[in-house]
C-alpha cells in the first residue's frame, strides 16, 4: 500500500485557489443534460466523483466536450428526459451526488438500467428516496439488499399529487426528487419527513435549479412546491464556484499555524453552506476575513468549541483534526450521518485520532476530542475516505509527523491535495 509521511511543519502561509465543487459540478453537469440548449460549464471539477457522473451521462446518450484540463465541458442538453434503447449498466463508484440524483431522474426517464457502484456503495443508504420514488409510481428494484445499491430502475412517467421523502439520513435524497420533480407529469407537493439533516446541501440544489430556468416553492425546508411537465433552460454558461469543504483544510492549516492563508475561489457570495467553516475556526480564536471571492484566516492561540455542526458535515471531519490544537476539549455535535458516508466517520475518526494519542469520545451521534500535549508519529488508515486522509493531514502542523495510507484516495473529490497542500507549507 502507498503511503505519504508528512514531516512537521514549522510555518504555514500562502494562497491557494480550490478546485471546483464536487455538489455543483455534479448537479450541473446532469441539469445540463437535461436542459434544453447548450452550457458550458467552467471551473468543473476533475475528480472520480466527477467522472463517474460524465461516464454515466455518456452512456444515457448526451453529448459533451471536455476541455483538456477536463476544468471546462460543453454539454448538449438534450431538452427533457433521459431516452435510452436497451439495459445499461451505470457504474458510479462511491459518489453519493451521482447515485442519488440519478436514481430520481432516471426513474422518471424512458430508461432501463442498473446503478451500481463500489462495495462501499452497497453499504450506503437508498431506500428513504426509492420509498419516495414509488409513492409517484416508479419501477425501482434492490438486486442484492432491500435499502441500499445496486438497484434496477424500470424508467417511466412519474406523477403524484404529494410524495414524502425522509430527510433524517441525508438531504440528498430531498435533492434528488427536487431535481427529477419538474419532469413528472403533474405538480408535486414534497413533504418532508423526520428532521432534515445538511440542511445548506438543499440550498445549493435550489440556486443550480433555478439557474436552468426551473423555480421551486421552498414552504421553510418543511415541504416543496414544483410544477411538473418542466423542461431545464441552458443557462449559456455555467460558472463553478470553488470546493467550500476542499477549503477547509487549508483555511484550518491558516487557524492551527499561521501566518496567514487565503483561499480563492470561494468567498461570502458562495451558495456552499460549508463556507460556515470559517465561522467555527473564528469560534476557536482565528482571524478571519471575508471578501466576495475569498476567506482569509490568519492563526491565533486555538479554544476548544462544543457545537452542532449538521449544517456543514463534511468540514466538521476538519474540527475534529482542528481540535488537536485547541486548548481543551471540543465536541462536534448532531452528526449521526458521518455513519453512512464513505466510512463510518464517527467510528475512523475516533479510531485514528486515537492512535495519535489523543482522548476521545465516540458517542452516537457526536464526538468529543481532548488535545494531547505529545502526539505519537501513527500511520493514519483512512479506509478509502478522501477525507479522513485530508484532514489528518493536519496532524503534521504538530511536532511530530505523520504518516497516511492510502493518501491517492484523496482522488474522489481532490486529486492534487497533497502537492496544493504542500504550496502553503514553509
Ligand atoms: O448534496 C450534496 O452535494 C452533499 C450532501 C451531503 O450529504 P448528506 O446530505 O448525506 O449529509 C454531503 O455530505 C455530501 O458530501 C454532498
Ligand atoms: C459524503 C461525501 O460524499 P458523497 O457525495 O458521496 O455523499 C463527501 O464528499 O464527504
Amino acid at each position: 500500500m502507498e503511503q505519504l509521511t508528512l514531516q512537521p511543519i514549522s510555518r504555514i502561509d500562502g494562497e491557494v485557489n480550490v478546485p471546483g465543487s464536487k455538489s455543483l459540478s455534479n448537479r450541473a453537469l446532469l441539469l445540463a443534460a437535461l436542459a434544453d440548449g447548450e452550457t458550458t460549464l467552467t471551473n468543473l471539477l476533475d475528480s472520480d466523483d466527477i467522472r463517474h457522473m460524465l461516464v454515466a451521462l455518456e452512456k444515457l446518450g448526451v453529448r459533451y466536450e471536455l476541455s483538456d484540463s477536463k476544468t471546462e465541458c460543453k454539454v448538449q442538453g438534450i431538452g427533457g428526459k433521459f431516452k435510452v434503447t436497451g439495459e445499461t449498466e451505470l457504474f458510479l463508484g462511491n459518489a453519493g451526488t451521482a447515485m442519488r440524483p440519478l436514481c430520481a431522474v432516471l426513474a422518471a426517464s424512458d430508461v432501463l438500467v442498473t446503478l451500481t457502484g463500489e462495495p462501499r456503495m452497497e453499504e450506503r443508504p437508498i431506500g428513504d428516496l426509492v420509498d419516495a420514488l414509488l409513492e409517484a409510481g416508479a419501477d425501482v428494484t434492490y438486486l442484492k439488499n432491500k435499502g441500499y445499491p445496486p438497484l434496477r430502475i424500470a424508467g417511466g412517467s412519474l406523477s403524484a399529487d404529494e410524495v414524502s421523502v425522509d430527510g433524517s439520513v441525508s438531504s440528498q435524497f430531498l435533492t434528488a426528487i427536487l431535481m427529477a420533480a419538474p419532469l413528472f407529469a403533474s405538480d408535486t407537493l414534497i413533504k418532508i419527513k423526520g428532521e432534515l439533516v445538511s440542511k445548506p446541501y438543499i440550498d445549493i440544489t435550489l440556486d443550480t435549479m433555478a439557474k436552468f430556468g426551473i423555480d421551486v416553492v421552498n414552504n421553510d425546508y418543511a415541504s416543496f412546491e414544483v410544477k411538473g411537465n418542466q423542461t431545464y433552460k441552458a443557462p449559456g454558461r455555467f460558472m463553478v464556484e470553488g470546493d467550500a469543504s476542499s477549503a477547509s483544510y487549508f483555511l484550518a492549516a491558516g487557524a492551527i499555524k499561521g501566518g496567514t492563508v487565503k483561499v480563492t475561489g470561494i468567498g461570502s457570495k458562495s451558495i456552499q453552506g460549508d463556507i460556515r467553516f470559517a465561522d467555527v475556526l473564528e469560534a476557536m480564536g482565528a482571524k478571519v476575513e471575508w471578501d466576495d471571492e475569498s476567506i482569509t484566516v490568519t492563526g491565533a492561540p486555538l479554544k476548544g468549541v462544543d457545537l452542532d455542526m449538521n449544517h456543514i458535515p463534511d468540514a466538521a471531519m476538519t474540527i475534529a483534526t482542528t481540535a488537536l490544537f485547541a486548548e481543551g476539549p471540543t465536541s462536534i455535535r448532531n452528526i449521526y450521518n458521518w455513519r453512512v458516508k464513505e466510512t463510518d466517520r464517527l467510528n475512523a475518526m475516533a479510531t485514528e485520532l486515537e492512535k495519535l494519542g489523543a482522548k476521545v469520545e465516540e458517542g452516537h451521534d457526536y464526538i468529543t476530542v481532548w488535545p494531547t500535549t505529545t502526539l505519537n508519529h501513527a500511520a493514519i488508515d483512512t479506509y478509502n475516505d478522501h477525507r479522513v486522509a485530508m484532514c489528518f493531514s493536519l496532524v503534521a502542523l504538530s511536532d511530530t509527523p505523520v504518516t497516511i495510507n492510502d493518501p491517492g484516495c484523496t482522488a474522489k473529490t481532490f486529486p492534487d491535495y497533497f502537492d496544493r497542500f504542500a504550496t502553503i507549507c514553509h
